[in-house]
This record gives C-alpha cells, sequence and structure tokens, in this order.
C-alpha cells in the first residue's frame, strides 16, 4: 500500500486483540459514510489485524512491533527497540505526507502512529473502551485532542483528559435491529465466546460439562468458538454431536442473533455487541485482567439486567453447568435477560472528531 499518501488521511491504529482492532474498524466505517477523504489503517505485524487487514478495503500498514507488557527485561528492551524503529520511520514519512488527525484505539500497535502524531504535533485522539484505561492510553491521553470512553469509570481515571463518555463503538453489521430471543425457536443455541483469542479455562469447562447439559437439554445445542490457537487440539478430542467448534467465527453478529444464550468472557466489544443484539450472557470475566476490568465490565453487564456472572473458580466446569442449567431450562425465559440498546458511539466519536478539529464531516 505504499504507493498511497497518507496526506490529509485519517489514520485509525490499534490491535493487536480484537477489542482493540474492531472499535477501530467501527469507527472507519462510520466515517466512510460521513466523509470522502483518505483512511488509513496503522497495526503491528503480528496482531489480529495482520490476518483481517489484507482481505479488507483499507489501505494500510503493518509495523514489526510488539507488547511489553508481562516480558522478560530482554525482550521488553527488543519491544522498546522496535518501537522506536517503528516511530522513526512514520516520523520519517509523516513529515512529507502529513495526516490529518490520528485515532488510536489501544494496544500495542498503536504505539507508534500515536507517538509519530505527538511528535509531529498532528491532532490525536483516544479511544478506550474499558473501566480501566490501558497504559498507552495513560500515557498519552493528557495529550490527547480527545479521548472517547465506553464508560463512565474510564474517563473518572483519566483526570485531565478532555473525555467523553461515548461508549464502545461496534461494527455497521450491529447498527440494525436484530430478531428478538423471544422469537427463537428449537434447536435453542448455547453460543459460547472466549473474546478474539480464545479462553482456555472456559473450554476446558465447556468441554467437560457440554455432554451433560446437551444429554439434559434435548432442545438444544452449541456452538463453541475456541481460538485459533486452542482449536486443532480441542477438535481431536471426542465431543457431544450437538457441540460445535469454530476457531474463530467471522459474522458475529448472524452468530449472536442465532443464539438464545451467550456463554462468553466480558471483553469491551463483544459486551457492547451483546447489547447491540439484545443478547442474555452468562459471564465468566477474564481473572486477572488489568485493573480487573473484565469483571467491571461484567458487573456492568449485570446491573443492566444483561448478564449473570459467573467468577471462574477452581471448578469451573461444575459451577458452569450449574450456571447454565436454570438458564437453559426455560429459554423464553431468558427473553428478560435481553435488553436491546442501539449503540451509538460512532456517531458521538465522530462528531467529537469533527468539533474538534474542524474536519467537515456530514
Ligand atoms: C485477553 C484480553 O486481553 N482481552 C481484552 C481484549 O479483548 P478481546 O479482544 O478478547 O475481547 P473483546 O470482547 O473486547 O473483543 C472481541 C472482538 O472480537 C470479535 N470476535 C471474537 C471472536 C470471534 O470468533 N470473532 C469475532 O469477530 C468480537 O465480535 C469482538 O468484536 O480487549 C478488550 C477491549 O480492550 C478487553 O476488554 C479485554 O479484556
Amino acid at each position: 500500500m505504499s504507493g498511497r499518501t497518507y496526506a490529509e488521511s485519517l489514520v485509525f491504529t490499534g490491535g493487536g486483540t480484537g477489542g482493540h482492532f474492531f472499535p477501530a474498524v467501527a469507527l472507519a466505517e462510520g466515517l466512510r459514510a460521513r466523509w470522502g477523504g483518505p483512511i488509513w489503517f496503522v497495526g503491528a505485524r503480528r496482531g489480529i489485524e495482520a490476518r483481517l487487514l489484507p482481505a479488507s478495503p483499507w489501505p494500510h500498514e503493518l509495523l514489526d512491533v510488539e507488547g511489553f507488557a508481562g516480558r522478560s527485561p530482554l525482550r521488553a528492551a527488543r519491544a522498546a527497540w522496535k518501537l522506536a524503529r517503528a516511530w522513526r520511520t512514520l516520523v520519517a514519512r509523516w513529515r512529507r505526507e502529513r495526516p490529518a488527525a490520528v485515532i488510536g484505539t489501544g494496544g500495542y500497535g498503536a504505539a507508534p502512529a500515536l507517538m509519530a502524531a505527538q511528535a509531529l504535533g498532528i491532532p490525536f485522539f483516544l479511544h478506550e473502551s474499558n473501566a480501566a484505561p490501558g497504559l498507552l492510553v495513560k500515557a498519552l491521553a493528557k495529550r490527547a485532542a480527545g479521548v472517547w470512553c465506553g464508560m463512565p469509570e474510564g474517563a473518572a481515571a483519566l483526570p485531565g483528559a478532555r473525555c467523553l463518555v461515548a461508549g464502545t463503538p461496534v461494527r455497521e453489521a450491529f447498527l440494525r435491529d436484530f430478531r428478538p430471543v423471544a422469537q427463537l425457536a428449537p434447536p435453542f443455541r448455547l453460543l459460547v465466546l472466549g473474546g478474539s483469542g480464545g479462553a482456555r479455562a472456559v473450554n476446558e469447562a465447556v468441554m467437560e460439562a457440554a455432554p451433560a447439559l446437551l444429554d439434559r437439554f434435548p432442545d438444544w445445542d452449541i456452538l463453541h468458538q475456541t481460538g485459533p490457537a486452542q482449536h486443532e487440539a480441542l477438535s481431536a478430542r471426542p465431543r457431544h454431536p450437538r457441540h460445535r467448534l469454530a476457531p474463530f467465527l467471522e459474522f458475529m453478529d448472524t452468530q449472536m442473533e442465532a443464539a438464545s444464550l451467550v456463554l462468553t468472557r466480558s471483553g469491551a466489544s463483544t459486551c457492547a455487541e451483546l447489547m447491540a443484539s439484545g443478547r442474555p450472557a452468562l459471564m465468566v470475566p477474564l481473572p486477572g485482567s488489568a485493573g480487573d476490568h473484565q469483571v467491571a465490565n461484567a458487573r456492568a453487564m449485570e446491573a443492566g439486567g444483561r448478564a449473570r456472572v459467573l467468577l471462574q473458580g477452581p471448578d469451573l466446569a461444575r459451577d458452569l453447568a450449574a450456571a447454565a442449567a436454570p438458564l437453559m431450562a426455560d429459554p423464553r425465559a431468558l427473553a428478560s435477560l435481553a435488553r436491546p440498546e442501539a449503540n451509538r458511539a460512532v456517531d458521538i466519536c465522530l462528531d467529537d472528531l469533527a468539533a474538534r478539529t474542524g474536519i467537515g464531516l456530514h
């Protein structure tokens, strides 16, 4: 994509996980409908974006960078060196081809572009989905032209920044009416999600609990997203004939629409998509996520009457079967946990972008 120029473009940067990449896709899709100028993506060569951007319509650049969190000193030093090299490359290019603004949705892949924008005085915006902001957002928030937060707790954790509570943007496939849960007919579907990378503990627990649950509830089947890394090993194991596995689900909106109940981790994008599609959830937050934000996300869903929360303990398979059984026993009663709410985050963020930069959007 190096034949195209960054000049006057809006650059989206974010990734590593889907939770950091898909909000950028959602904002870019919304922007495309309201602006005729060039749009770019900048991400990491080893993030989820490296798999998804080549098949997308977006011009993009993938940088050789890696994360710092939890690394040994040696690997952290290598990550710092790669970050500096990617930053220098972008600064050199953007001096000649100056973008109009840069929008970062977090993750290590967003660091070089956001830091390059800061160095060159290009206005930049941040989106933080979680209740507890990530490292990069904390480091850059005060210098950002605007910080768009998924939750009020995120804004409260960033004093001195120009925060706006906008919600978490969802892709345009989620900006529509969904068939109400109460209208679904047998076979009812339990959709198991582990976030963009899959969830090892949830996978193990579901493999163990599924046979008895499916025998007990003959009206149900299970579609289980394992994550690409664990798919092959899990596929080789015996399982119930109504238990299907998939490494990654491409059309998450239609998969959610077909589900009567979603058993899931509580990453911010998944929460936003469950709200938009009005699907009831049994949430098993990732233990030990930064600032315990997955527990905060799940509790917020529960407080909104949209989910039950199950904290991961030593016998997750047993706990999960005990929590799922009463929900599966009465699928129509699940409708009381289904509270669809239209997602307006894309427009809220883009209106702020227009107001703060003067970029004309229709
Ligand atoms: C382990 C980890 O670090 N998780 C974090 C990561 O979440 P992670 O990327 O796992 O989770 P999220 O739930 O936020 O987002 C997942 C996204 O991937 C999509 N998807 C997922 C699976 C699939 O098969 N197909 C598909 O399209 C979902 O529809 C959703 O848009 O970023 C989130 C947002 O900062 C955080 O809240 C999570 O704590």
